[in-house]
C-alpha cells in the first residue's frame, strides 16, 4: 500500500551553473530551448514582481538585488504531473496530489493547465483550517509568497499554505521558485519590526535555511 502525494515532478535548475541534464534533442526536439526561454522569462517577471514587493515595503525597488538575493545561479522550475484518480493503482491510498505546505523561497510563480485542485488556507495558524479553491485564470500566474519572504518581513507578508487535492482528471502545472541566492542573509527588515514587534526569526543564510527545509522534507 502506498501513502503519499500522487504528484510526479521534473526539475529544471538554474541555467547558469550548467548542472542540468537535458534530454537529447532528437528525443525531445526543442524542449531544452523552450525550457530555457521559459526559465529566463519567468525569472524576469518574478524579478519585476519582487521590485513591486520592495516598493510596497518602502524599500528601494532594487532592494532584493542589492542584498544579493538575485545573484546567479537563481531559480528552480518544477514541472508537475498529477495522474487522474482513474490512473492510480487501486492499492494506493494517496490522500493528496500535493499535501499542505508553503514554499521555501521568496515567491513562486505558478502556471496550471486549468484543471482544479489547488487550494489555499488563509489563516494557517487557526484551527480548524479552512481551505478555499483557487480559481484558474487563463494566462495568469498564481503567485505564492514563500517562507523566506515571511522571515524578511517578520510575517507582514505571510507565506501561503497551499495543497493540491488529487484531481479526478490528469493535471499539469509548472511552479517557478524564486529563492534568494545561496549567500544572501535573510534578516528582518528594519521597517517590519519595532520594540513592540521584535523580529520573530534570527538572521539566516539562504542556503542554510533551504538545506534544513529540504532535509526535513526528504530525510525522514
Ligand atoms: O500544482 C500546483 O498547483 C501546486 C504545486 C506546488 O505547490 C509546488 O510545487 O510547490
Ligand atoms: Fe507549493
Amino acid at each position: 500500500m502506498l501513502i503519499g502525494d500522487s504528484k510526479e515532478t521534473f526539475y529544471v535548475g538554474p541555467l547558469a551553473d550548467g548542472l542540468n541534464q537535458w534530454p537529447l534533442e532528437e528525443d525531445l526536439p526543442s524542449w531544452r530551448s523552450t525550457m530555457e526561454t521559459y526559465h529566463q522569462k519567468v525569472l524576469s517577471a518574478g524579478t519585476k514582481l519582487l521590485s513591486l514587493i520592495a516598493l510596497s515595503l518602502k524599500l528601494d525597488e532594487d532592494f532584493f538585488g542589492k542584498v544579493g538575493a538575485l545573484n546567479e545561479p537563481l531559480g528552480f522550475i518544477r514541472l508537475l504531473h498529477y495522474p487522474g484518480s482513474g490512473d492510480l493503482d487501486s492499492s494506493s491510498e494517496e490522500v493528496y496530489g500535493a499535501s499542505a505546505h508553503s514554499d521555501y523561497g521568496m515567491i513562486t510563480l505558478l502556471m496550471t493547465d486549468g484543471v482544479p485542485g489547488l487550494q489555499i488556507c488563509r489563516e494557517k495558524s487557526k484551527q480548524p483550517q479552512v481551505w478555499e479553491d483557487v480559481p484558474s485564470i487563463s494566462g495568469a500566474f498564481v503567485v505564492n509568497i514563500g517562507d523566506m519572504l515571511e522571515r524578511w518581513t517578520n510575517c507582514l507578508f505571510r507565506s501561503t499554505l497551499h495543497r493540491v487535492l488529487p484531481p479526478r482528471q490528469e493535471r499539469y502545472s509548472v511552479a517557478s521558485f524564486m529563492e534568494p541566492s545561496k549567500d544572501c542573509i535573510v534578516e528582518c527588515l528594519g521597517s517590519c519590526c519595532s520594540e513592540a514587534c521584535p523580529p520573530r526569526f534570527p538572521p539566516i543564510k539562504a542556503s542554510d535555511y533551504l538545506e534544513e527545509r529540504l532535509r526535513l522534507t526528504y530525510v525522514k
